[in-house]
Order: C-alpha cells, then sequence, then structure tokens
C-alpha cells in the first residue's frame, strides 16, 4: 500500500529539471542557473526563451536566427484562421486560448513528430504564436483587425503594439518584456506539471501546453493575477484595510498573495512591485498601486503571506492598458516559452509520469442486482 499522500504533492520532487531553480527560504530564483535579478531588465524574452529552449544564453548570431525563426513562426494555420471569429464570440480568453492552440495543430508541419529537431521547432512556433493568438482574439471580439507584426521589433514590442492598437513608448516595451522574462518558467508549478504528464505518455508538444493552458487558467495559478485587477476595482480607495481585514475574517483567500515554495517574499514580486510603481507615477493614476501597497501591509500583518508574481503583474499590465480579462493570456504568452522547454526536457529523457495513491473509499461491498439496489 502507498504512503500517506501529502495533500496537493506538497514538497514532492516530482522531476529532475535543469531549467529553473528556486530556494523558496531565500526567494530566489534561477533560470540555468542565471539568477532572476541578473535576467530581470537585462536580457530580453527572446534570450530568456532561446536559454530554456535551447540551453543557453544566446550570441549575436544565434539571437538573430532565433528571432528571424520566430517571426517565420507567426502565421497561424488555416484551421485557425477559419474558426477564429467565431470562437472569439463564444468563449472567454483562456477558453478561446485553449481551443485555438489546440486547432493550431491541424497545420503545424510538425504535429506528427516528437524529435529533437522537430520539438525545438514546435516550440518556436507555438513561442511566436501565442502573442498573436491573444492579439487576434482581442481584434476579432472588437471588431477590430490587428497591425502587422514587425519582424524587426521584439514579441514584447509588437504585443504591446498589437493589443492596444497604438505604439507603445521605449520603456513600456522595455518593462512589458522584463514581465515576459520574469513569468518565462517557475520548476514544477502546476501547469507546467500537467504539461510534463501529459508529454510524458509521448503525446505531442500541442497536447501538452493545451493541458498547461487550462491548468493556468484557474484562479489559484495564472487566473490569480486578473482577480486580483478584479478586488482592486471592488474597492472603494479609502476601505482598502477594513475590507482586507473583514474578507480574511470571512475565510477568504486574497489573490496574489501566498505561495506552496516561497517562503519570503517572491524575487519577481520585487520586480514587479518597483515596476508598478514606477508606472503608476509615469502615467499620473497613482491610486491602484497605493491600494496594493496597503493590501499588502495589512496582508503581512494579518496572514504573514507575501504577494506572488500575480499581485503587482496586475498593476502593472493595467497601467501598461491592456484589458484585465488579457492578464492570464498575458502570462500563457511568456509561460509558452517554459512549457515548451519543459515538454522538450521530457521528451530527450522520457518516463512515464504515474503516481501512487491513496485508498479511502468503502471495501468489501457485496454487489446487487438493480432492483434490490
Ligand atoms: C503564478 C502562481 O500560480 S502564484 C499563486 C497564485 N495564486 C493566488 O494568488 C491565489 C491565492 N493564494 C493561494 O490560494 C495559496 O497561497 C496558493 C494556492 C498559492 C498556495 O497554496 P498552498 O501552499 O496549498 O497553501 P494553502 O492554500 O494550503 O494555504 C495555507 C494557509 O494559508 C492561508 N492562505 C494561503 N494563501 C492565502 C491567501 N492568498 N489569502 C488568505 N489566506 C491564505 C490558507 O487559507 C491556509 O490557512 P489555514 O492553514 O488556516 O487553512
Ligand atoms: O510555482 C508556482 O507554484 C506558481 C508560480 O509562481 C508560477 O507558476 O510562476
Amino acid at each position: 500500500m502507498a504512503d500517506k499522500p501529502t495533500k496537493g504533492l506538497a514538497d514532492v520532487v516530482a522531476a529532475s529539471t535543469a531549467l529553473s531553480d528556486i530556494d523558496g527560504k531565500a526567494g530566489r530564483l534561477f533560470y540555468r542557473g542565471y539568477d532572476i535579478h541578473d535576467l530581470a531588465g537585462r536580457t530580453t524574452f527572446e534570450e530568456a526563451a532561446h536559454l530554456l529552449q535551447r540551453g543557453t544564453l544566446p550570441t549575436g548570431a544565434q539571437l538573430a536566427k532565433y528571432r528571424a525563426e520566430l517571426a517565420g513562426g507567426q502565421t497561424l494555420g488555416a484551421l485557425v484562421e477559419e474558426n477564429l471569429s467565431k470562437i472569439a464570440e463564444k468563449q472567454t480568453p483562456m477558453e478561446a486560448l485553449r481551443t485555438l492552440v489546440s486547432l493550431a495543430t491541424a497545420d503545424d508541419p510538425d504535429k506528427s513528430s516528437n524529435s529533437p529537431e522537430a520539438n525545438q521547432r514546435k516550440a518556436a512556433r507555438l513561442t511566436a504564436q501565442q502573442g498573436i493568438l491573444v492579439a487576434r482574439y482581442h481584434a476579432a471580439r472588437s471588431g477590430n483587425t490587428v497591425p502587422e507584426a514587425d519582424p524587426a521589433l521584439g514579441v514584447a514590442a509588437n504585443f504591446l503594439h498589437q493589443v492596444s492598437n497604438r505604439t507603445p513608448t521605449p520603456r513600456e516595451i522595455e518593462i512589458f518584456d522584463t514581465c515576459l522574462v520574469l513569468h518565462a518558467d517557475h520548476t514544477m508549478n502546476a501547469s507546467t506539471f500537467a504539461a510534463r504528464v501529459c508529454a510524458a505518455t509521448l503525446a505531442d508538444m500541442h497536447s501538452a501546453v493545451v493541458a498547461a493552458i487550462g491548468t493556468l487558467k484557474g484562479p489559484l495559478h495564472g487566473g490569480a493575477n486578473e482577480q486580483v485587477m478584479r478586488t482592486l476595482e471592488s474597492i472603494e480607495p479609502s476601505r482598502v484595510a477594513g475590507v482586507v481585514r473583514g474578507k480574511l475574517a470571512a475565510g477568504e483567500k486574497i489573490m496574489g498573495f501566498g505561495h506552496r515554495v516561497y517562503k519570503t517574499e517572491d524575487p519577481r514580486a520585487t520586480h514587479l512591485r518597483r515596476l508598478s510603481e514606477e508606472l503608476s507615477e509615469s502615467t499620473g493614476d497613482r491610486t491602484f498601486y497605493r491600494m496594493s501597497r496597503e493590501m499588502e501591509e495589512v496582508v503581512f500583518a494579518e496572514k504573514k503571506l507575501y504577494p506572488n508574481v500575480d499581485f503587482y503583474a496586475a498593476t502593472v499590465y493595467h497601467y501598461l492598458g491592456i484589458p484585465t480579462d488579457l492578464f492570464t493570456p498575458v502570462f500563457s504568452v511568456s509561460r509558452m516559452s517554459g512549457w515548451t522547454a519543459h515538454v522538450i526536457e521530457q521528451h530527450a529523457d522520457n518516463r512515464l509520469i504515474r503516481p501512487d495513491s491513496e485508498y479511502i473509499g468503502e471495501r468489501d461491498q457485496k454487489w446487487k442486482p438493480i432492483d434490490e439496489r
């Protein structure tokens, strides 16, 4: 019989990975040995994605090649094109992404191969496409068209331009690029674990990332960033402390706080707090930043909980003009680079992931025919 399980697999080491590492006590995060504090603000999203998917921070030539591959991977398949507007009418953003990425399999030239080369190509295409899917979905539901992606610009610049239909400032692009770097990978988080479980059956990369998108959607994981903004918008600015204390007293969770692994501040939240403050000053709209600071103080005083990555990401995206229901899709634009890197890693050294369970049901039941039950 199996040992008593730890609820939610807490502290269980479920996979080996060379992609990212967390020191939860010290509040440190590393991508392939590089400290997130060294990467954030200095490395572009494309460099971080190359690091995760291809193993190294790219040289200039490698980066140019990878960026060209991303630019070439932006074309959406015929089945996606045919269905996009119908899906945008009927599905919420994360539902739509789950559907669209699944449909994208149909026209992917490498759909039937899990070879390392095919996986590298698919990882680049999926990473290139995710931002376009979000922008095209948003345009379709708003009755707009999306400006053509400029191959000379990176994922961050093109995404902001396409979603807002205005030219972002260079600083806005830098800030958003940093957000993408900060969200790219995070060890065995729920969506990455889901992707690895799927990939470990030798299912294809698209199937694995569809599982991951469905898992990221929930409010205990990536969906929390949208809920943070909804909470901020629902509170009268002068009543933050009372409302938050009331929610905690009622046993409610405050979205954007707490973490399974970090026992101190999430290092990504440190960057995002600073970026949120900067944007609150440059936009002249300090209300949500001030409210966030007050929420942080109250939650810490009451529960000793720190903000996680989703907390200040919410106000950063808000100040960048991103619609609130696209916050979790934005997370997926970045995390696609990590999910696909994990699928590459899983397929390269695979064993089926099939843990045991503890049986807690009835035993020795006596079967009766239906008319005697
Ligand atoms: C990208 C990401 O996924 S980051 C996480 C995003 N999710 C959120 O922000 C949602 C809010 N946070 C949470 O639900 C949790 O902190 C999680 C899911 C992130 C981590 O969960 P776990 O490690 O399983 O902790 P768990 O949910 O068991 O909480 C432990 C205790 O802290 C409390 N707690 C944890 N987070 C919060 C919170 N945000 N607000 C209030 N109380 C909280 C729980 O109520 C519980 O209290 P109890 O022991 O008195 O019952
Ligand atoms: O690691 C986790 O459990 C959640 C998280 O912060 C992430 O996925 O970025």
